[in-house]
């Protein structure tokens, strides 16, 4: 039978505006917090090199920062850093008490060990969540630092289908930052998890089961309509700057376009995931700063990990 002329759009998951307000009730808490305490949370954001995307994001965070009333240390070194400059670096914001949050962004240069680098980072200070003890911690279901990434994509999905038990969820990617804590973020909720990647044999059959389908690739618009389960959520990490038309734009990992006929509901790029990394970043930032409060005053009877 043919399809009804008008066929049905997929919801589009607005995530400019979900950042929106997480950064809105962030800010009001940080407010707060001065009025109490007269503290304030501070990020330093460490960048090597001078990589243009990289120096968008790093600008686009300063100003997410200061504008939920926290404050953004920034530290640019040249791209021809050495490890010992990077690690000495670390060290001083592990022992600053202004600092509550380091971010390292990646990738690095060549020269640098970036898992020496992360791993320096004091884990109650780790807001990317890439240390060690965050991995372990995640995966055990402990309290841990959630890299931002992943969180916000959870935080879109929680707020689109309410509870994911039983869900069948398939993420393409494998990677430390997004893929990998994505997967453990989403057997925490009881979804039936696929982690898919290259390697992945009949990758559009895999894909076809899930109910949620979350993209983190790095290929544009890799993720064809026929992928997709009708009526499925998908999540679309990717961010790939392609020419078309003569002109430079953001693209996805998933065919957008044609997904939107198929999908229950999807993430545009931009717009979607990429304000939500950066409103989990300010969010993870203000619990480092929790954190450092309760370890600031160890006696008091109610001083447990646990962010609020
Ligand atoms: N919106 C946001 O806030 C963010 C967006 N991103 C974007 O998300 C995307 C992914 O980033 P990241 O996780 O760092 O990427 P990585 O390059 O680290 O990992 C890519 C993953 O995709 C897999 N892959 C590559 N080609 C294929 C293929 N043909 N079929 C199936 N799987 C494939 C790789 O598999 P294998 O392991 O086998 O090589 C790998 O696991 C990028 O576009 C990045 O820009 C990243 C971070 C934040
Ligand atoms: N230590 C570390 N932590 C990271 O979290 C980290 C990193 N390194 N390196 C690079 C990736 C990428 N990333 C993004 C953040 C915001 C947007 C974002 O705001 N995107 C906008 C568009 C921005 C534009 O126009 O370029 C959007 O999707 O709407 C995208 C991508 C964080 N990363």
């Amino acid at each position: 039978m043919k399809e009804e002329s008008t066929a049905r759009e997929a919801r589009l998951i607005d995530g400019r505006q979900a950042a929106s307000r997480l950064r809105a009730a962030i800010a009001a808490e940080v407010a707060q917090l001065g009025r109490d305490h007269g503290a304030v949370p501070g990020l330093a954001v460490v960048l090597v090199g001078a990589d243009p995307a990289s120096e968008v994001y790093v600008r686009a965070k300063g100003r997410a920062m200061r504008e939920a009333g926290m404050e953004s240390h920034e530290h640019r070194l040249p791209a021809d850093t050495a490890q010992e400059t990077l690690l000495a670096l670390i060290d001083r914001l592990n022992a600053d008490d202004r600092v509550h949050g380091i971010l390292v962004q990646l990738p690095l240069p060549a020269q640098i060990d970036t898992q020496a680098v992360i791993q320096a980072i004091s884990p109650d200070k780790d807001v990317d969540g890439f240390h060690v003890l965050n991995v372990g911690r995640l995966a055990l279901g402990q309290q841990a630092f959630v890299p931002c990434t992943p969180r916000g994509c959870l935080m879109l999905l929680r707020q689109v289908l309410g509870d994911l038990t039983g869900k069948e969820a398939v993420v393409i990617g494998r990677s430390d930052i997004v893929g990998k804590p994505m997967a453990q973020l989403l057997l925490g909720q009881n979804c039936t998890v696929t982690l898919a990647h290259s390697r992945t044999r009949d990758l559009p059959a895999v894909c076809r089961r899930a109910d949620i389908l979350v993209a983190a690739v790095g290929r544009p618009e890799m993720v064809r309509a026929d992928w997709i389960k009708p009526g499925a959520t998908v999540i679309d990490v990717g961010i790939n700057r392609i020419e078309r038309d003569g002109t430079s734009r953001l693209t996805g990992d998933v065919d957008f376009a044609a997904a939107r006929g198929i999908a229950g509901a999807i993430t545009p790029v931009p717009g979607g995931v990429g304000p939500m990394t950066i409103a989990c970043l300010l969010q993870n930032t203000l619990d480092a700063f929790r954190i450092s409060r309760r370890r600031a005053a160890p006696c008091h009877p109610s001083s447990e990990r646990k962010p609020s």
